[in-house]
């Protein structure tokens, strides 16, 4: 393995990095160029990065001028930052470098977002189909965060997910169309037998996924959709998976409650699914704020109260169950 090149800085953020300590090192990898390693042992919920922005696509005026507004840009950028840049992966190299330094390296500034950020650290964040780490973009602090999700051993791979989900054939074509690279993480290099078994899981996920979101069962059929979310919740555990599908899967158990009546399964989701994002986003992520007073106060929701069917006041979640009994009282399992 290569010597460290580049440490973290200590941003002194809030919730920064442990200061004095270097959490990761920018290295070699073989057949990814360079990538993000744990430099010390480190626990889900810890800030790994926490940084703005080099350069955004705000900078383009048109189709035509992309190449030379992004050279406008750069130039009116401190030195050091220019070099970050400069030196960027590009997947793509012939003409117009720099707007595919930025197709290489962009994120977009959350969901859906049409503006795209490149990052000096983040950027050099190498994908995983089954990440460690999760970036979200936090418009209070105009920043991209990027924390652990999983535990990650000193000296292994911090990674993130360009793009969730499906079987490996999918991700493959998905990362190789969209992105210009041949996934090598270590779910593709599973081998055969294993890769077969983690396809299957992922295949019956998308199926459940798809139940999930249908607003005709959630209506019709609840009590199928919420057995489907716990099956689904299965799955991404025997996988792995927690990054930001696992707190969908909870945002979803939560409105499928919601939706008929029963508050107090309502909160708990709510607030399982506050914990989540302050594990992966901080506990100033806007989808944390956003979510947080429908813990005490779910009918506040659009999603509630389609029907009465599952009528429960906030006040009813049980105190007195042993953590299996919880279980079973949440997915409305109890005989
Ligand atoms: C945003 S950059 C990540 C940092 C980059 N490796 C570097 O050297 O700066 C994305 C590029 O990294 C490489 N890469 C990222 N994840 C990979 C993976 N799972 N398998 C193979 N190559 C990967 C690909 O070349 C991809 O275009």
């Amino acid at each position: 393995m290569a010597p460290s090149r580049t440490s973290p800085p200590n941003d002194g953020s809030a919730d920064g990095p442990t200061p004095g300590k270097s959490l990761w090192t920018i290295e070699s990898i073989p057949g990814k160029g360079k990538g993000v390693m744990a430099a010390i042992d480190i626990k889900p919920g810890k800030l790994l990065i926490s940084e703005a922005p080099l350069l955004t696509t705000e900078c383009i005026t048109s189709m035509e001028s992309t190449e030379k507004d992004i050279a406008l840009a750069l130039r009116a950028l401190p030195k050091d930052s220019q070099r970050a840049f400069l030196s960027l992966h590009n997947n793509y190299p012939g003409k117009n470098p720099l707007s595919n330094i930025i197709r290489s390296n962009g994120y977009p500034l959350g969901p859906g977002s049409e503006v795209g950020g490149v990052f000096a650290y983040i950027s050099r964040v190498n994908h995983s189909c089954r990440p460690n780490a999760v970036h979200a973009w936090n418009p209070l602090l105009t920043v991209e965060t990027v924390y652990a999700v999983r535990p990650i051993k000193a000296g292994e791979e911090i990674t993130l997910s360009y793009h969730a989900g499906g079987p490996s054939t999918t991700r493959k074509e998905i990362l190789k169309e969209g992105f210009g690279f041949d996934c090598t993480c270590e779910i593709c290099s599973l081998p055969q037998a294993e890769l077969k078994a983690s396809d299957s899981r992922l295949i019956r996920a998308q199926t459940l996924d798809s139940t999930i979101g249908d607003p005709e069962s959630v209506r019709y059929s609840p009590g199928k959709v919420l057995k489907n979310c716990k099956t689904l919740m299965g799955i991404y555990e025997e996988e792995g998976i927690k990054d930001d599908r696992l707190t969908r899967l909870y945002f979803d158990a939560f409105q499928v409650v919601n939706m008929h009546g029963d508050q107090a399964r309502a909160s708990v989701w709510a607030r399982r699914y506050c914990e989540e994002k302050k594990r992966s986003a901080g506990r100033n992520s806007i989808d944390l704020l956003e979510m947080m007073p429908f813990v005490k106060n779910p009918s506040k929701h659009d999603s509630f109260g389609s029907t009465n069917d599952w009528k429960t006041g906030v006040k009813d979640v049980p105190k007195d169950l042993d953590k299996e009994a919880f279980e079973e009282w949440l997915w409305k399992e109890q005989v």
